[in-house]
């Protein structure tokens, strides 16, 4: 059985149609990328993901039990936007990121001496270290955006939810920010779902790719019909999609 299943599912919002009869099977450890136009329903299908909004019809079910009615801590994500806490410095968000399931949300002794050591250990990986005493605020959009990753990371979900997460990053950070994730992911076995628009991203750190895009459009009335996956490409074999290998064949 797949570990996560989502059934037919349809979203709106008023008479607006959203999403609809998305259907896909996903195994546990699998990284899915999320590509499409701007406002087809992404970050829509990963709210839902997160039960964080119920689908308008259709069942979304997480190692075969049924639709979570609200966000529990198996589920990670990185907003869009920055979801540090302004208030922390760099080094106590990534110790609150651990404390998020304990009565109160606080650490006490031992453990708060350990969430700090992996705090620290993650500052390192994040390259943050050196800005570990500081506050959000005074930090770059990129080193924030930082900061959001390690702190989702460190949550160690089971399922990780990425909605652009590597848009604010130059490029040079970008790349060790994939090789992070990648070496994560292989540690932990977490199932990742990462919308981008970066197409060569999505083909390198996915093992599928799926496309959300209208299958139907009505001129008159562009909120009539909602978006779908349109393709499920392997990503696996080097990133090629399945229609450039087929090419590759038939000119071989
Ligand atoms: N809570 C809401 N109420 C009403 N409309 C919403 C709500 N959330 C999203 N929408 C609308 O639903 C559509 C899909 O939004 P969504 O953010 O899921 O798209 P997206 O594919 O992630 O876009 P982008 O790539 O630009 O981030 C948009 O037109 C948006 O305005």
């Amino acid at each position: 059985m797949s570990f996560v299943s989502v059934s037919n599912v349809w979203q709106k919002y008023g008479n607006r149609s959203i999403l609809e009869r998305v259907n896909v099977e996903i195994d546990e450890g699998e990284f899915i990328s999320i590509v499409g136009a701007s406002g087809c329903g992404k970050s829509t299908f990963l709210r839902m993901l997160l039960a964080q909004e119920r689908p308008h019809k259709g069942e979304i079910s997480i190692d075969g039990g049924v639709t979570a009615k609200e966000p529990n801590r198996e589920r990670g994500v990185v907003f869009q936007k920055y979801s540090v806490f302004p208030h922390l410095s760099v080094r106590e968000n990534l110790i609150a990121a651990e404390s998020f399931d304990t009565a109160f949300g606080r650490l006490s002794g031992e453990k708060r001496k350990t969430a700090a050591e992996r705090a620290d250990a993650m500052l390192e990986r994040i390259g943050l270290n050196h800005v570990a005493d500081q506050y959000p605020a005074s930090l770059s959009g990129g080193m924030q955006q930082r900061l959001a990753i390690g702190q989702a990371m460190t949550a160690k979900p089971r399922i990780l939810l990425l909605d652009e997460p590597f848009g604010a990053l130059d490029p040079g950070t970008r790349l060790q920010m994939h090789d992070f994730l990648l070496e994560l992911r292989d540690e932990t076995n977490m199932t990742v779902f990462m919308v981008t628009h970066d197409l060569q991203e999505g083909f390198k750190l996915g093992d599928r790719v799926l496309v959300f895009d209208k299958p139907r459009w009505d001129p008159h009335d562009p909120g009539m019909y909602g978006a779908t996956i349109t393709y499920d490409f392997d990503a696996r074999d080097g990133g090629i999609p399945f229609q450039l290998k087929e090419d590759a064949d038939v000119s071989a």
